[in-house]
């Protein structure tokens, strides 16, 4: 029998408790209380025209929001990290970049089981066949199945993985839209709802590899659907990396700690990207976040890629995507002539 596994929980349970933290913290939201007299230095006073004489005019004092952060307090952070790699060289970068700006994205498939993918499909109908490999054929497979021959090609693949919500789809598209483009492709869909993507999603990058969206564990997630990505997981023979995707400014959760171990169990080579670091106003925090994972003595250290896929006039091109764009391609094995 399987393991406990986060991928596979039971999520109505997980959603009522979530949703009950997510209501607490939206009605204590509504809760106004004085502000501390002691903590006045921290606080922006704002003053109507007139004075307020009696308690019908209350001075409206609101917390200073931290400041937002940007590209040079995260690469002095960053460069904290990784230290066992070197880091990509600024031509490494530029050909990575150059790499993705000009490949062409195809959506190939989306499954709501492991057996529906279609080379799966042929594996299982054609066991004695050996399987032809034509990248550029337009042949089909016979039968019922009707699978182009383009789709069994064999292409490395990379697979996303983290809770609903995380960013995976959004990486997606940062990863094939030009960097300092306001809007991302919209290859994959996104949503601001958890637990979108229902299927695993494979894309097409160039015809040299493929990028495949998972479902999110946890909120608004299916039991159906954490079985079909474990499945992915541990059988799939072209899947090369994982990545695990986990929101900067929530930090690593229970479950992001499971997945990170079921990872390491298995034998799955993992890396672990910090998305949404753009919300992140804390960097002490954050440091603290990530020692307490343990994940920086992983024996199989995995890299930590920081990412932030939205452009400001603070950050100008998506932060840490072109490190990740640089990482992929040496995962598929695409760095060679570099
Ligand atoms: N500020 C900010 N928002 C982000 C970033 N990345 C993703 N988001 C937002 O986070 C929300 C969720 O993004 P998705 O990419 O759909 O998340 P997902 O992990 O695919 O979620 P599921 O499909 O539900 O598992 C969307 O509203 C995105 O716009 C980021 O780097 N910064
Ligand atoms: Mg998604």
């Amino acid at each position: 029998m399987r393991p406990f596994h986060p991928l596979l929980l039971k999520c109505t349970a997980l959603a009522r408790s979530e949703l009950s933290i997510r209501d607490i913290v939206l009605n204590s939201s509504k809760v106004t209380t004085a502000p501390d007299n002691s903590k006045v230095d921290n606080v922006k006073v704002k003053l109507t025209n007139t004075a307020p004489e009696s308690s019908k005019h209350p001075i409206t004092r609101k917390k200073s929001r931290p400041k937002a952060l940007g590209p040079p307090e995260w690469v002095a952070f960053n460069q904290s990290y990784n230290k066992e790699y070197d880091p990509p060289s600024t031509r490494m970068l530029q050909k990575a970049n150059e790499f993705f700006n000009k490949s062409k994205v195809t959506f190939e498939w989306g499954v709501p089981s492991y057996s529906s993918i279609p080379d799966e499909v042929v594996k299982s109908k054609f066991k004695d066949m050996e399987l032809e490999r034509a990248p550029d054929s337009t042949k089909r497979f016979p039968g019922k199945t009707s699978i182009p021959f383009h789709l069994i090609n064999g292409l490395p693949e990379i697979t996303f993985l983290g809770r609903s919500n995380a960013g995976k789809s959004t990486i997606l598209n940062s990863l094939v839209s030009r960097l300092g483009d306001k809007h991302l492709n919209k290859e994959a869909r996104m949503s601001s709802k958890p637990g979108f993507t229902k299927t695993l999603n494979c894309f097409n990058i160039g015809n040299k590899f493929r990028l495949i969206d998972t479902p999110g564990y946890g909120y608004g997630s299916r039991l159906k659907q954490g079985g079909l990505t474990m499945e992915y997981i541990e059988n799939r023979e072209q899947l090369v990396r994982c990545y695990v995707l986990v929101s900067a400014d929530q930090g690593f959760t229970e479950m992001d700690l499971q997945i990170l171990n079921y990872l390491k169990d298995i034998g799955k080579p993992f890396e672990v990207v910090l998305t949404k670091m753009d919300k992140v106003r804390d960097m002490n925090k954050l440091t603290q976040q990530i020692e307490e994972s343990g994940i920086t003595t992983f024996p199989t250290l995995p890299r930590l890629i920081f990412t932030s896929s939205v452009v400001s006039s603070r950050c100008p091109k998506r932060y840490g995507i072109a490190e990740l764009r640089c990482n992929v391609l040496q995962n598929c094995g695409l760095d060679s002539k570099w």
